[in-house]
């Protein structure tokens, strides 16, 4: 359900298609696809393939010429558009904030038009700043320009999550930052994201944003046709033809040491504790590498078990669809 403000609602497109007027052909023909309950969908491709279009008709920012979508069953397009939009969060990369508004005014926007006491109000606002890692005390009484870029952008992302809405359109949101802003912010929203579970789409374009984000990417080429929709892995994998393969890169077993953590190996590893460096079991492999590489050890100790550099070797040999390892982010 759309109302269900708990967790997410699964998406489905079915033949969704905008023409633009004047156009010879659609900018979007006739996507069909479903995004699963609680999973954060990257849709990459290159400019102008129809990305943008393509979510801004599921809150129906523009409307769609032909097709349908569905949100936990419920078609949007017999729902009244303001009221749709209240349901779903909405974070782009210009942010957005009203400069004449506090950060706390800019976060209750939804909340006030949904007619939320202003006790809950307030108290949701303080819980969503602390969640996005900006201290209530501090920062909710200033203003959009007295914050960082990446301090607004977290705003940006508490402002889409006020009233717990289950979907979440996200428009490069982290675009417009330098990389060492954008890594935090993106280790920041996965982290929110593993707990909230929201079903969100993620236009992106960076195809490493979206290995690292992404329980799946949909790779769309021109006229929005979709050229693969898959795990991360299995895209690294075995991707479906030269233009996803070309889409990807180089470097794809370093991508995919990226994608398996420390944790998930050790899991399944029958070895006992042993000597050598300790690392997180959040540590990715490439990261794990880095360790063994630096303190010339073949092995490391992660929650205390002993995780060999052969293993890392059969671990990213071994062929995608074994969730329980490769599915990882
Ligand atoms: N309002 C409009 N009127 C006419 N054509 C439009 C309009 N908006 C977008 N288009 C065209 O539709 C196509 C898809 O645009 P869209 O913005 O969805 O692409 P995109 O994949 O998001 O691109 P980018 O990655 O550059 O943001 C493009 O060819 C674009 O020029």
């Amino acid at each position: 359900m759309l109302d269900n403000t708990s967790g997410g609602a699964h998406i489905e497109l079915d033949g969704l298609t905008k023409r633009y007027p004047g156009q010879d052909t659609p900018a979007v023909d006739s996507v069909t696809m479903v995004i699963p309950d609680g999973e954060l969908v990257a849709f990459v491709g290159p400019s102008g393939c129809g990305k943008t279009t393509t979510m801004k008709m599921i809150n129906r920012l523009i409307e769609p010429t032909s097709g349908s979508v569905r949100i936990g069953g419920q078609d949007v397009l017999r729902m009244p558009p303001d009221q749709l939009r209240r349901r779903i969060g909405y974070v782009i990369q210009q942010i957005g904030l009203f400069p004449h508004l506090t950060i706390a005014e800019n976060v209750a926007l939804v909340p006030k038009l949904l007619g939320w006491p202003k006790a809950r109000t307030k108290a949701r606002v303080e819980e969503l700043l602390d969640l996005v890692g900006l201290d209530p005390a501090r920062y909710a009484r200033r203003h959009p320009r007295q914050l960082s870029g990446g301090q607004q952008q977290r705003v940006g992302v508490a402002r889409a999550l006020a009233a717990d809405p289950p979907v979440m359109l996200m428009d490069e949101p982290f675009g417009a930052t330098d990389p060492i802003t954008r890594e935090r912010l993106q280790n920041e929203f996965l982290r929110l994201q593993r707990e909230l579970r929201k079903t969100i789409i993620f236009v992106t374009h960076d195809f490493e944003e979206a290995l690292k984000l992404g329980d799946r990417i949909a790779v769309f080429r021109e006229h929005s046709q979709i050229a693969q929709y898959d795990t991360p892995a299995r895209i690294l994998a075995a991707p479906a033809d030269d233009y996803v393969a070309s889409f990807i890169g180089g470097d794809t077993t370093l991508k995919r040491l990226a994608l398996i953590t420390a944790g998930e190996l050790v899991a399944e590893a029958r070895t006992a504790a042993a000597d050598g460096p300790a690392v997180a079991t959040g540590a990715t492999l490439r990261e794990v590498l880095d360790v063994m590489v630096a303190h010339g050890a073949q092995q490391v100790t992660c929650d205390g078990r002993a995780l060999t550099y052969a293993q890392i070797c059969a671990a990213v040999r071994r062929p995608a669809g074994n969730e329980a390892v490769s599915g990882a982010r």
